[in-house]
């Protein structure tokens, strides 16, 4: 295979060892995830090669069990953090704090109290997306290093819930962000203003390139403005191929195209993926526990619902769905809806979806679990989480008893 070819390879669910995912599911149970660490060392060689002058973070949102940071850590990342709780994990799975940028949106106090107080021994990259964020920052005293996220009016993602380039919600206005640079390096002298932030949205595929081309070239016309920056951001938002036929991102046509529209500035490219990292690292095993026809379809059930993975729920997602059980090749193909366990009409998996004739106990494999899956999951209708464990069998974190139900209420 070309370097090229290796490049843009990407995991299919078919790949997934099946007897693998069955030995664990019968040891561990389901529903339950599978992660595979070698997968996102892969993913992050990959990145690595393709940005290999630019700061490559890993957006924690994505996943952030302890295996997947130590794995992106080793890998020599650094850390994207969205919240406290982020930079804490952060920093506990080794993440030395310079490789660690706090991108606060509409940050809670207790958050800024957090980091700022550890800002006084850790040197991490605070960045802020709004004037009021400054002020709240100043006020406690801030004086590490400074980003700005800005609003660069150009969107992207694979639906308009995760679009952010054009919410207004994220970052300072792309034309008032050279003044409030200005001012704060009039004003504010006790930070060091380092870099500039945007974010275009998640999901990025090929024919979103436009959108990040134009993001990438808008910031390095801002960061040349502004000048004396030791980084630009650009976002993450890579998408991987949901849909088995789906053509992986040409990652090397994207770094191509990144640099070309990023011109020529003296501050390093920074990109922040979080889904690419780790998508395809990881699957989700779940049970059949009904089959049941009716006139409009034969409705599957499952013991994971939108409590386990919510993004079919949330953004009708396409996730590929396999079974697992051996003889599942002398079946007859049959359409099916799957659905979870939850008192919700849009606890579905997927509405029409062809799989051998299911039976009472099959398994299934989820493909693509690995982001936004374990990350998004809740105890909603007292469902306690899945386990998570890796494909070698290490328990990453254990599944959730009824008695976690409600040990953080105080009187029971
Ligand atoms: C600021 C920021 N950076 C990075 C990411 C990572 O996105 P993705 O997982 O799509 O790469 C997100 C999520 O969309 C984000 O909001
Ligand atoms: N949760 C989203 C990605 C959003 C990332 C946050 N900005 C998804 O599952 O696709």
């Amino acid at each position: 295979m070309s370097s090229k070819a290796k490049a843009n390879r990407v995991r299919r669910l078919a790949e997934w060892d099946g007897q693998q995912l069955r030995g664990l599911a019968r040891k561990h149970g389901t529903p339950l995830y599978v992660l595979d660490p070698d997968r996102v060392r892969e993913n992050a060689a990959r990145l690595r090669d393709a940005f290999p002058n630019a700061d490559v973070s890993y957006a924690l949102k994505a996943n952030t069990t302890r295996t997947v940071l130590e794995a992106i850590e080793t890998s020599g990342l650094g850390a994207e953090c969205a919240s406290a709780g982020e930079v804490q994990r952060a920093l506990a799975a080794g993440f030395p704090a310079e490789r660690i940028r706090y991108t606060a949106v509409n940050p809670p106090d207790r958050d800024l109290e957090y980091v700022i107080s550890r800002s006084q021994t850790d040197d991490f990259v605070l960045t802020i997306g709004a004037t009021d964020t400054l002020d709240r920052v100043l006020e406690r005293g801030y004086s590490g290093r400074l980003c700005v996220r800005v609003n660069p009016g150009v969107g992207a993602g694979h639906h308009a819930k995760v679009t952010t380039g054009d919410a207004p919600q994220f970052g300072v206005p792309y034309d008032r962000a050279a003044d409030v640079c200005t001012s704060i390096r009039k004003e504010a002298t006790g930070v060091d203003l380092v870099g500039i932030h945007a974010h275009a949205g998640s999901g990025i595929s090929g024919d979103d390139l436009a959108s990040h081309r134009e993001l990438v070239r808008r910031m390095g016309v801002l960061g040349r403005e502004i000048g004396a920056l030791d980084f630009i951001a650009v976002g993450g938002g890579f998408g991987v191929p949901y849909y088995p036929d789906e053509p992986p991102l040409a990652l090397d046509s994207v770094a191509a195209a990144t640099r070309k529209a990023y011109g020529d500035c003296d501050a390093q490219l920074a990109i922040e993926p979080g889904r690419y990292l780790v998508a395809d690292a990881g699957v989700l095993v779940t049970t059949v526990t009904t089959v049941k026809p009716t006139a409009e379809t034969t409705v599957v059930g499952v013991d994971a619902g939108m409590t386990t993975l919510l993004r079919p729920a949330l953004y009708d997602a396409h996730h590929e769905i396999r079974t697992l059980t051996p003889d599942r090749d002398g079946r007859e193909a049959m359409s099916c809806r799957i659905v979870g366990p939850i008192c919700e009409t849009s606890d579905v998996f997927a509405r029409d979806r062809s799989l051998p004739a299911p039976v009472r106990s099959d398994q299934l494999v989820v493909g693509n679990a690995g982001a936004y899956g374990y990350e998004m999951s809740s105890q909603y209708n007292s469902r306690p989480r899945p386990a998570v464990v890796t494909v070698s069998g290490e328990t990453v974190s254990r599944r959730e008893t009824l008695s976690d139900l409600t040990r953080l209420e105080q009187n029971n």
